[in-house]
């Protein structure tokens, strides 16, 4: 098996929404296609991959570093001892010469890459990534469905309460019974507004409502919304703080006793590990988010994924960040708590299946090969013109 061609380029997945930090005005994401020389059907195995979403496309680390290190490793370094190609050993390949430390966007492009490499290897076997990686890294029984909650309630020029509770109506009309809200990106009382007409639609459960900050608060600010959403007993308070400022999350944590989220921007295993050492994160209950397709992919994930089993925590705690299919065959076979869903936003990149069906706030895979792009129309054409 070899890489015979890498090809690289940029999807726009902007819009008109914001959060208490960004708009997503610019908003775009780096793609990629990684060409074997396997041939099924008369056609070259493919694999896939791209950046999430909330970090811009990473082109230029991918054109100047990860791809040509992949493109000049020695193809037989990247197998394992079965002859299939390694997504780890790969890794380490496009991880050559760079320092530790500092994982802003170069953790962004190794995601990108790694995400490919795995599409890849689950491909080449003919299985669904989910099931490849449960034999691999699992207990070869995946879960079936995973919980997945829709991610929206953002802020927009002229929303209005009846917008937003028509916006969660729609999300409940499509199976989801856990949703999630921007907060922080407007004062305390027009919040606490926006969350019960959301409440509304909710029958009044506050458990079936997650609420995002993006980071927005300081300590103080932190404490007094945490003050007043705490009688809704929440779904989760997510990214409260600054993401690394660690302390600010061990100090709320002492004072709000509802579920805490948080972590999608933290891009590494050091990073992960201090929100454990010193963010006061509670294993009985808090939810860790990182997004593997912007943190080094699931080769850092499964990293990941044994520090927490160290420090006594379940992968069930586990939800990660960005609504997009790779996480969803991870969540399956690591058998995490669930994964995000993004049923309004982030468009070709986001989403499922074009034929998922979600019941009762949970998803079932597909059985395509690798990640299953093939089975998202109109994104499998952006990816395709890549290389076609
Ligand atoms: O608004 C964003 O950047 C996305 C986000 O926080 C989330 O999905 O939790
Ligand atoms: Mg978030």
């Amino acid at each position: 098996m070899k890489i015979v061609s890498v090809h690289e380029g940029v999807v726009p997945i902007s819009s008109s929404i914001r959060n208490a930090w960004i708009d997503f005005s610019s908003m775009d994401c780096s793609i990629v296609a990684v060409v074997s020389d396997v041939v099924r059907d008369g056609e070259p195995v493919v694999g896939y991959g791209f950046n999430s979403n909330g970090r811009y496309s990473a082109g230029e680390i991918l054109r100047r570093r990860v791809v040509p290190r992949l493109l000049a490793a020695d193809p037989e370094s990247l197998l394992a001892e079965d002859g299939q190609l390694d997504p780890a050993r790969a890794w380490g390949a496009v991880m050559t010469n760079e320092k530790p430390g500092g994982h802003g966007e170069r953790s962004v492009a190794v995601g990108v890459i790694d995400m490919a490499l795995f599409d890849l290897a689950a491909k080449i076997a003919g299985q669904p990534l989910y099931r490849w990686l449960s034999d691999r890294y699992g207990d070869g029984e995946p879960d079936e469905q995973v919980f997945v909650y829709a991610a929206g309630g953002y802020y927009a020029p002229g929303k209005t309460l009846r917008d937003l509770q028509d916006e969660m109506k729609g999300f409940l009309d499509q199976g989801y019974r856990v949703v999630k809200m921007k907060i922080g990106g407007a004062d305390l009382a027009e919040d606490l507004e926006r969350i019960e007409a959301v409440l509304e639609v909710l029958d009044g459960d506050g458990s079936r409502l997650a609420v995002d900050v993006n980071g927005r608060f300081d300590l103080a600010t932190a404490l007094e919304y945490g003050r007043a959403i705490e009688p809704y007993g929440l779904f989760w308070y997510e990214e409260i703080g600054d993401p690394l400022d660690y302390r600010l999350n061990a100090v709320v944590s002492e004072q709000y006793r509802g579920p805490i989220a948080t972590g999608e921007n933290l891009f590494s295993l050091q990073d992960a590990r201090n929100l454990i050492r010193y963010g006061g994160m509670r294993p009985d209950r808090d939810y860790i988010q990182v997004d593997p397709a912007l943190s080094y992919g699931l080769t850092e994930y499964l990293r990941i994924q044994e520090m927490l089993a160290q420090h006594g925590w379940s992968s069930r705690r586990c939800v990660p960040h960005g609504g997009h299919q790779f996480s969803l065959h991870i969540a399956a076979a690591l058998k995490l708590g669930g994964n995000e869903s993004y049923p309004g936003e982030f468009q070709p990149t986001g989403g499922f299946a074009d034929g998922a069906v979600v019941e009762d706030s949970h998803v079932r895979l597909t059985e395509t090969p690798g990640i299953g792009f093939e089975s998202k129309a109109a994104f499998y054409e952006v990816l395709r013109a890549l290389h076609a």
